[in-house]
């Protein structure tokens, strides 16, 4: 499997190779991650890795195929979204903005029993860092939102899975465009001891988009809460946060 993983994190990441904010252990989870499809090496952008169509026929076009419907799934969101924070439906939908989105796809398998009394998780505590999520679920349940991540000890809560439904996140890029009024939810998932798979589907928005509070979000009363951030310069933070050092596994490869 270690053929299956670039330096970009694209392809398959094992077990313990992400951790998620102020955790000490990596994450109990397997994943596969895709990117978006390109030939010139620009940062977020790179060629995919793909098994062997021999192993899995058929596997590259099925994820192709997912991944650019979540993408009109998202993007129907986003006009949602926009209206409901008073700006035009079509706001996010400039070139600017969601244009080339960096839109990745990340296939989950988790095994393990959590502890979180000893900071085992199948996905530590974090919240996502872009504009959304999409996320599907098998019935396994696992993932757990906390409300108010300032309300000491922390509360959390099961969100059982709809057959048939996405669970939508929101990102933190989201929040910080919404000036707060959408907050991105800190969650987790927790393993029962029994395998448990999902597809997480992250919107981001294009490579150089100015994150900004929105007109609408703020007011004299209510200035902007946060300063305005390249989309590239907050993913590239959030994303080495979250990566373990594997350099004694790249020793290995
Ligand atoms: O698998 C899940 O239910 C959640 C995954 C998740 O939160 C993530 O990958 O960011
Ligand atoms: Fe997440």
């Amino acid at each position: 499997m270690k053929v299956l993983k670039n330096e970009k994190h694209q392809g398959y990441s094992p077990v313990l190779s992400q951790i998620s904010d102020n955790q000490i252990h990596g994450d109990y989870k397997e994943s596969f991650f895709i990117g978006i499809e390109s030939s010139n090496d620009t940062p977020f952008c790179r060629a995919n890795i793909w098994p062997n169509p021999d192993v899995l026929p058929g596997w590259q076009a099925t994820m192709e195929k997912y991944h650019q419907e979540a993408l009109r799934v998202c993007k129907a969101i986003a006009r949602v979204l926009a209206l409901a924070l008073d700006v035009d439906g079509d706001y996010f939908d400039k070139p600017e903005m969601l244009g080339n989105p960096l839109a990745f796809m990340r296939l989950l398998h988790y095994e393990g029993m959590s502890d979180p009394s000893k900071g085992i998780y199948g996905c530590g505590p974090h919240s996502d860092f872009g504009m959304m999520t999409l996320l599907a679920t098998d019935s396994v349940m696992g993932l757990q939102i906390c409300k108010d991540r300032d309300v000491k000890p922390r509360k959390w809560e099961y969100i059982p899975s709809i057959k048939g439904a996405y669970i939508v996140n929101i990102g933190d890029l989201l929040e910080r465009w919404s000036n707060g009024i959408f907050k991105s939810a800190l969650h987790r998932v927790l393993g029962n001891g029994q395998d448990r798979y999902s597809i997480a589907f992250f919107l981001q928005p294009s490579h150089d988009c100015i994150v900004e509070c929105l007109p609408t979000c703020q007011s004299e009363n209510n200035p902007p809460k946060y300063p305005a951030i390249k989309c590239s310069t907050y993913l590239t933070q959030r994303y080495q946060d979250s990566q373990v050092d594997l350099s004694i596994d790249k020793k290995q490869t």
